[in-house]
């Protein structure tokens, strides 16, 4: 099974949670994408959704393939958010935001009753931080931003390269006009630690470690899909 056939098994496996009725945050990346396709492909089969995307970019691949879409400000609450993952551990702690999007992702997630995440095997991790953490900062005072999170980080033993996202020549922008800094800190061992502490810095919009969010994990491999739920418990799929 190829990367992208990975990704598909994991997005079909998470088609199997969404009911009719429901008020679906779409996540983002290339898996979330393979789930917005699938969804399409039963919504024209009937299935009624109201979907809430993370991003410009989902947003415009529902409204291309037809899957209908509210804003957040309509459908404040939210049945269940599906969403990719750059990092899943044991406990269901993610690294987020390799698309760029972690602060729609994580306001989605918390406006939802469950979120699952749907992934392939690569993304599994025993201690979170091989996948640079992405923190996104406001534009103003980035460099008294980056050395606040550098002596933060120093604070709690976690050295590294803070990286300014980019697109080709241009400085990376969010969907909400901010900046990445892609932190290479290496292993973090206290992921909430860090979290809370990046969260005390006043130029940090958000940052891509979320915690206590997702209840399941869909992890495709090449032998098939497994369940993954918070203290390594879970089941084969296939
Ligand atoms: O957090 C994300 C976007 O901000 C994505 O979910 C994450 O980067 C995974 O993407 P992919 O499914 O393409 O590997």
């Amino acid at each position: 099974m190829d990367a992208r056939e990975m990704k598909i098994k994991a997005a079909t496996a998470a088609l199997e949670h969404v009911e009719d009725g429901m008020r679906l945050g779409i996540g983002t990346g290339s898996t979330a994408e393979e789930f917005v396709r699938l969804l399409a492909e039963k919504v024209a089969g009937g299935l009624k959704v109201q979907g809430v995307p993370t991003s410009e970019r989902t947003a415009r691949r529902c409204v291309e393939l037809g899957v209908p879409l509210k804003s957040l400000d309509e459908l404040p609450e939210l049945d269940l958010t599906i969403d990719g993952a750059d990092e899943v551990d044991g406990n269901l702690a993610l690294i987020k935001g390799g698309g760029g999007a972690l602060l729609r992702e994580k306001i989605v997630a918390g406006a939802s009753t469950r979120m699952i995440v749907i992934a392939d095997e690569s993304k599994v991790v025993e201690t979170l931080g091989a996948f640079a953490l992405p923190i996104e900062i406001n534009p103003f005072g980035s460099v008294a931003t980056r050395i606040a999170i550098e002596k933060l980080a120093s604070r709690l033993g976690l050295t590294g390269e803070l990286k300014l996202r980019r697109a080709g020549e241009e400085v990376f922008t969010t969907d909400g006009g901010h900046h990445i800094f892609d932190a290479s800190f290496g292993r973090i061992p206290d992921a909430e630690a860090l979290a809370g502490a990046l969260n005390s810095i006043p130029g940090v919009v958000e940052h891509g470690l979320f915690i206590h969010m997702a209840s399941l994990a869909i992890i495709a491999g090449p032998a098939g899909a497994r369940t993954l739920k918070a203290n390594n418990t879970g089941a084969n799929l296939s």
